[in-house]
């Protein structure tokens, strides 16, 4: 026997979360319950503005046309979904078969504003690699530069990752690159997306030695997995990939072509964060996932994230907006 609902849920955000050219006030989305036999299990459906192709309601309707066939015994083509509808549905479906492990990887890698001495303090109370990110490409990239070799100056045994999201022109990257010392660039575990066109960015990396990461690109029709010089790693982030199975299937192919496979968020409640960090744990063990975004928003979702203390919006004060 098999029931299924779906929640609708909003939460306040931080002030100041800004996504492309939006400020994101309160994060919407949609929590999915399976029932299979009296066991239930939950997935987050949550597109994320500026960056997802659909709404959320555009996901929420096709939710429920998807639960309706789950609910019937149907085979779902979850390939053809939107891209967070798969994700969230793929995660209920894999819990209640308990195929995504309980055990998570919770060390995140710290979202760094420049300071280094708040990173020594949170290194200091973490275990594990040292592993920052921060992102670049705001302000001048001379400053970003100067950021980057003052941080892999004060802790050399850092591995540094960047993220400039298309932001540079050719010659914006090479100012940056040229304000980190050489001896630091192999500190710099990568740099996603330094330039708008992927061919500037490969460029970029076999000219500077910076090793580069592709994060957008890999949502860019006809993307292939390969090794290239001077490429590291790809970013996974679910809710704008797809399935379990299709992220699962990335992860893969990175790791048989000697990439690394890094599993990032795309500002998902707790409850999906807490996914994210379990199949990071189960496909990338040794990689530090990116998941440092509890600290975005007001209020935690259903299950909280680990040592986090917002208040948690429980499931019941949720509207169920569909059931069958
Ligand atoms: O990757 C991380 O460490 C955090 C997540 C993150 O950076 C992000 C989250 C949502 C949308 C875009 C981005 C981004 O890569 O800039
Ligand atoms: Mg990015």
């Amino acid at each position: 026997m098999r029931s299924a609902k779906l929640f609708q849920y909003q939460l306040p955000m931080d002030s100041g979360v800004i996504l492309r050219d939006q400020r994101l006030i309160t994060r919407e989305g949609w929590v999915v319950e399976l029932c299979q036999n009296q066991q239930l299990a939950y997935g987050e459906i949550a597109p994320l503005p500026e960056f997802s192709v659909e709404t959320a309601t555009e996901a929420g309707e096709q939710a429920q046309q998807l639960l309706s066939q789950w609910v019937a015994g149907e085979a779902l083509d979850l390939e053809s979904a939107f891209p967070s509808v798969a994700f969230g549905i793929s995660c209920a479906m894999a819990e209640l078969a308990a195929e995504l492990p309980v055990m998570g990887n919770y060390l995140v890698a710290p979202l760094c504003c420049g300071d280094p001495d708040d990173l020594v303090e949170r290194f200091n109370q973490t275990p594990g690699d040292k592993v920052a990110k921060i992102k670049v490409g705001m302000y001048e990239a001379v400053r970003d530069g100067i950021v980057a070799n003052m941080l892999l100056e004060a802790i050399p045994d850092m591995q540094l990752r960047l993220d400039a999201n298309r932001q540079w022109t050719p010659l914006k990257a090479q100012q940056f690159a040229k304000y980190v010392k050489p001896e630091h660039r192999s500190g710099i575990a990568f740099l996603e997306e330094p330039c708008r066109l992927p061919s500037d960015s490969l460029a970029f990396a076999q000219q500077t030695g910076i090793n580069i990461a592709w994060d957008e690109t890999v949502r860019d029709a006809g993307f292939e997995v390969k090794a290239e010089p001077g490429v590291a790693a790809i970013i996974i982030k679910p809710t704008l990939i797809g399935s379990l199975a299709r992220c699962i299937s990335l992860i893969e192919q990175a790791h048989a072509v000697g990439l690394t496979a890094v599993i990032s968020s795309s500002i998902e409640s707790s409850l999906g964060l807490n996914q994210l960090a379990r199949l990071a744990q189960w496909q990338t063990p040794n990689v530090i996932p990116g998941l440092d975004t509890m600290q975005l928003f007001q209020a935690q979702l259903i299950q909280a994230w680990p040592d986090c203390e917002l208040p948690v919006i429980s499931l019941s004060e949720l509207d169920m907006v569909w059931h069958k």
